[in-house]
């Protein structure tokens, strides 16, 4: 995984800080996993009181919020939410994302499916024109493992085992090696098909709305369909 600077954290925050004023009052705002989010978190902190609360797509998620005091709500209970608030491991252009470095795709892409707008925050090191470079999380059911990642080098992927993680879910992650993804609605669909597989990390058929991506010192708003 690509190294931490200091610089790139100041450009997580500031992307973070920007989707605040995305955030009505009277809320309850879908809130992703990272390190990019746990700014969101503290962030939407200082307007705690102006919200309901969360719905949250991790348990790491749902301790930061209740440590700020911020209710967590079950999605079920939710209702309709109007905005989800995440980060990305990789987004293109198009707002195509390779998400679930964190291991929590699953909850992610659930939340996201919910929301009427998906706002990624990233540092602009996230940035590519190609998905791939990341590797591919997938979750699978672990009596699955084997059988799922000989399918996948079916399809022209490399799947290494991420040892020792266990997903909020009970499951296992494959990181998925040496993808260039030039059709990610594709591949998407096309790895939720094999058996075992509970998602992947892609999230193209189901994108971002809004990118809100930094360098530290200036903010660039990117949306669906804008070219
Ligand atoms: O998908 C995720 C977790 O499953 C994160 O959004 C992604 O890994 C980006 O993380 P960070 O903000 O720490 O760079």
């Amino acid at each position: 995984m690509a190294q931490t600077t200091s610089s790139q954290n100041q450009a997580k925050q500031q992307a973070a800080e920007a989707a605040i004023e995305f955030i009505q009052p009277g809320m309850i705002v879908g809130v992703g996993t990272g390190s990019t989010v746990n700014y969101f978190i503290d962030a939407l902190a200082n307007i705690k009181q102006e919200i309901e609360g969360a719905v949250s797509s991790s348990e790491e998620s749902t301790e930061r919020l209740k440590a700020h005091g911020i209710p967590v709500y079950d999605l079920n209970g939710a209702g309709a939410l109007q905005v989800y608030v995440d980060g990305a491991d990789e987004i293109t252009p198009q707002l195509h994302m390779i998400k679930g470095g964190g291991a929590a795709l699953t909850r992610e892409k659930i939340v996201a499916a919910v929301a009427e707008t998906f706002i990624c925050i990233a540092d602009e090191s996230k940035q590519v024109d190609v998905l791939g470079n990341f590797p591919l999380p997938v979750e699978v059911i672990p009596m699955a493992r084997s059988y799922v990642a000989r399918e996948i080098v079916k399809l022209g992927g490399d799947p290494v085992y991420r040892e020792g993680v266990v997903t909020d879910n009970g499951n296992v992650i494959l990181d998925v090696y040496n993808l260039h993804i030039e059709k990610p609605i594709e591949l998407e669909y096309k790895l939720n098909q094999i058996t075992g597989v509970v998602t992947n990390g892609l999230f193209a058929a189901r994108g971002a709305d809004i990118a809100l991506i930094s360098n530290g010192t200036t903010l660039k708003t990117l949306h669906k369909d804008s070219k």
